[in-house]
């Protein structure tokens, strides 16, 4: 059985519409209406085709995004309020620093938050090891793997403990055995860290391996969540059981 581990909203989202189009007589939404509630510690994931809204939808809850229209509270505190997230890229080339060791690029926000030496070496040092670094932190990104630049996007987020994780569509350019590796990783990590996350993917097969709920949306514009499913199953996900396959129907068949 999946448990939700707190009962207690991280996000909610009321009527939330988006457009880009300055001219007001003739709006086009990429989203209208979004309706959406996030428990503390849950692990969500936002499927849906190219498109459709995806990434705009978590880039507002980033605040990286201005809302048209509706409601958008984290933690109870208006969007564009600090609140503390932490954005995981699909490109860890945009995110790290060519410059810094692994080590130096986890320490970054630390240092700009002029946390003590001591103590960024402690952080930096656990998270390192929780990402499964532990003896390339003197490496420097072009000396790694995509699959190790992407545990260090995620050790440089953790290290700032985020009470949330926004991840777009992180392993989208990892090979299958990686991508499958680091699904894997970021169950246990989600795990030891209770963090709530809110992962956009329009690959089916990996929204059922990570998420304890999945949000559809439909095809835009004005495009919303319009179906939810809970995925009853226990974590690490066999992608070739029957109960696995199940669900894979369910989903899929609203993408027929
Ligand atoms: N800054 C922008 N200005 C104008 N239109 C935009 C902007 N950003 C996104 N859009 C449009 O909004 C729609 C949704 O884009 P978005 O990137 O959110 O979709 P997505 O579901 O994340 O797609 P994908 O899976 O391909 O990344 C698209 O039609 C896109 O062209």
């Amino acid at each position: 059985m999946t448990v939700i581990k707190e009962k207690s909203p991280s996000i909610v989202i009321r009527g939330l519409s988006k457009t880009f189009s300055e001219d007001t007589s003739d709006k086009v939404y990429v989203l209208k209406d979004v309706d959406l509630t996030i428990q503390r510690g849950e692990f969500y994931i936002l499927l849906g085709p190219s498109g459709c809204g995806k990434s705009t939808l978590l880039n507002m809850i980033a605040g990286f995004l201005e809302k048209t229209d509706g409601q958008l509270n984290i933690h109870g505190a208006n969007s564009n309020h600090d609140s503390n997230r932490g954005f995981i890229f699909q490109s860890p080339d945009s995110a790290l620093f060519p410059w810094l060791t692994v080590e130096e690029n986890v320490e970054f926000g630390l240092k700009m938050k002029k946390v003590p030496l001591e103590e960024r070496k402690r952080i930096v040092h656990s998270y390192i090891e929780l990402a499964g670094l532990s003896g390339h932190h003197h490496k420097f990104p072009s000396e790694i793997s995509g699959g190790m630049k992407q545990r260090v996007q995620l050790a440089r987020v953790l290290a700032n403990n985020p009470d949330i994780l926004l991840m777009d569509e992180p392993f989208g350019a990892l090979d299958a055995m990686t991508r499958r590796t680091m699904q894997k990783e970021l169950i246990r990590i989600w795990q030891e860290t209770n963090k709530t996350v809110i992962f956009v993917t329009h690959d089916i097969q990996e929204a059922l391996m990570l998420g304890q709920r999945i949000g559809i949306m439909s095809i835009g514009p004005s495009s919303k969540i319009t179906s939810t499913y809970e995925i009853d199953l226990p974590y690490p996900r066999e992608i070739t059981s029957p109960d696995f396959n199940h669900y894979y129907e369910i989903v899929q068949s609203h993408f027929d």
